[in-house]
């Protein structure tokens, strides 16, 4: 099923065209990695997919219905964003971050009952932070605090993640755990649309890319045809080169 389609989509800022006239599909079922050079227009795209940001020219549609259409509770069940960054102007706790993510399936004169309080205690085991829940926030380091904001995501259980560089500040380990955590909801019946500066692990766990060239020009389509030495070169605008392991690939700057 098509979640999100996007037709002739224009990305401007302050006088400069970022994206002109993009066109993407995203089903059920899948990962598109988007791709960029740092100012490309990247967080732009996913803020004006999931309607933060006006669209100035073209139409996004979500589950068959105009972004503009939704009513903005209904819409935070079909689409979730995890911001780049972060900010905790009030105190709270692990678990009280956590739970931020169940109000779009909460009546407003209702509390937060102990089902949600479950999804939202398996969303920080998910993502190992099971002994924080009731930790003050602002103690956490940045890697425990990224993933603090995966598992409000992770508790808001929309249909789309949509992902601004979800593995910034996360270690390794934490990093594949997050993707793959992802890709297991892409495979549930989910989608994902996440940015990286790891065309490896977009190679790895997308099965679309977007690469946006910061001058209007995009490319869309298959990773397998998208992610080559040639578009990646032309991307990042320096030579690259493919190495391959049995069953997977990365790129290296050379
Ligand atoms: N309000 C604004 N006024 C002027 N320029 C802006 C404004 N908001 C964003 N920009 C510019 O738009 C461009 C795209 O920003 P965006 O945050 O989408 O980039 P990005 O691809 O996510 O980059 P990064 O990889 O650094 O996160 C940048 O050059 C940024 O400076």
């Amino acid at each position: 099923m098509t979640l999100l389609d996007v037709r002739g989509l224009d990305i401007s800022v302050a006088g400069r065209t970022l994206v002109r006239s993009l066109d993407l599909s995203v089903s059920s079922g899948s990962v598109t990695a988007l791709l960029g050079r740092n100012g490309a227009g990247k967080t732009l795209t996913l803020h004006t997919l999931c309607g933060l940001r006006a669209a100035e020219k073209g139409s996004i549609s979500v589950a068959g219905q105009s972004l503009a259409q939704w009513p903005r509770k209904e819409l935070a069940r079909k689409l979730g964003l995890l911001a780049q960054t972060t900010e905790d102007p009030f105190p709270s706790t692990v678990m009280e971050t956590a739970l931020i993510g169940r109000h779009p399936h909460i009546d407003f004169w209702q509390w937060e009952s102990d089902i949600d309080r479950s999804i939202a205690g398996t969303a920080l085991e998910a993502v190992d932070l099971a002994g924080f829940a009731a930790r003050d926030i602002s103690t956490l380091s940045g890697g425990e605090r990224r993933r603090a904001a995966i598992a409000t995501l992770l508790a808001q259980d929309p249909e789309l993640f949509l992902l601004d560089e979800p593995i910034n500040h996360l270690d390794p380990p934490h990093q594949l755990d997050a993707l793959r955590l992802f890709r297991a909801r892409a495979d549930a019946g989910r989608a994902v649309i996440m940015s990286l500066h790891d065309a490896g692990l977009a190679a790895r766990f997308s099965d679309q890319a977007v690469l946006l060239f910061g001058d209007g020009d995009w490319l869309c389509g298959p990773t397998r045809e998208i992610l080559t030495e040639t578009n990646i070169g032309r991307l990042y605008g320096v030579a690259v080169r493919e190495v391959s392991w049995e069953g997977g690939r990365t790129f290296v700057a050379v």
